[in-house]
């Protein structure tokens, strides 16, 4: 039987089970721009670490950012079991690894994910009472052409091809729980905040809670 937990005061304590934050958008949208910030302002959330086949873009950091890992090494990868789940995106692939993703929730802690919706769908079939889903789309199509070139990371031709994908991409909106037009950056951020802030209420996520009201009812 499990007893409930005290804090040296005497009071029930109530914990609270993590959950699974999934951003996702088509590429240019702002999503990573999202992302870091979120990181900066929430102590208590963490990303998820994607491994991925893409070649690294200026800035980006080995282990932060992604786990740059070639085609052989992803398919052992997946060969090992070692993904929560896994897409091709664009010419790569893509792969949440499950260990870190464990860890975080059951300590408690938020995870944040950048992944694509095909990811999104696997892990709302794995996990559906963690997870909260948000999907971010552009102002317009060319707000979107603009922020890709502004970005300047990719070639001319990796730009085209993401615009030309960006119309299938946003064609998911509606298989997620929440949507976000990001006109404002500042704005945008405050929004995914107040997501974070009611779903960490829910009352699915609360540990304890019987006890803790039952040690209400009792007087304590
Ligand atoms: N399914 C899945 N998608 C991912 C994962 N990591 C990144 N992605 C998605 O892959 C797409 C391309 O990511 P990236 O190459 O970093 O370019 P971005 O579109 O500019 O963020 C984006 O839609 C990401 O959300 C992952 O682990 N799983
Ligand atoms: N609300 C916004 N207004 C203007 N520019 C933005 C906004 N959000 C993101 N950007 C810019 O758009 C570009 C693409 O953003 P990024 O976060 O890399 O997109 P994604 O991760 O969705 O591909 C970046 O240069 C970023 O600084």
């Amino acid at each position: 039987m499990n007893a409930p937990s005290s804090e040296s005061s005497g009071f029930i304590e109530i914990r609270r089970r993590g959950l699974m934050l999934v951003l996702s958008s088509p590429s240019g949208a702002g999503k990573t721009t999202i992302s870091r910030r979120l990181l900066e302002l929430e102590p208590q959330l963490a990303l998820s670490v994607s491994a991925t086949t893409r070649a690294k873009r200026p800035g980006e950091v080995a282990g932060s950012d992604y786990h740059f890992v070639d085609l052989t090494e992803f398919n052992l990868m997946i060969n090992r079991g070692e993904f929560l789940e896994y897409a091709k995106v664009f010419d790569n692939y893509y792969g949440t690894p499950k260990a870190q993703v464990a860890r975080e929730i059951n300590a408690g802690r938020d995870i944040l994910f950048d992944i694509d919706w095909q990811g999104t769908q696997q892990l709302a079939h794995n996990a559906r009472e963690d997870l909260v889903s948000v999907f971010v789309l552009p102002p317009s199509t060319r707000e979107l052409e603009r922020r890709l070139h502004s970005r300047a990371q990719d070639s001319a031709d990796v730009v085209a091809r993401r615009m030309a994908k960006a119309a299938d991409e946003m064609s998911h909106w509606a298989e997620y729980d929440y949507i976000i037009v990001n006109h404002d950056i500042d704005a945008s951020v405050e929004s995914v905040r107040a997501i974070l802030r009611a779903e960490r209420l829910r009352r699915q996520r609360q540990i304890g809670l019987t006890d803790f009201v039952k040690g209400l009812r009792e007087g304590q």
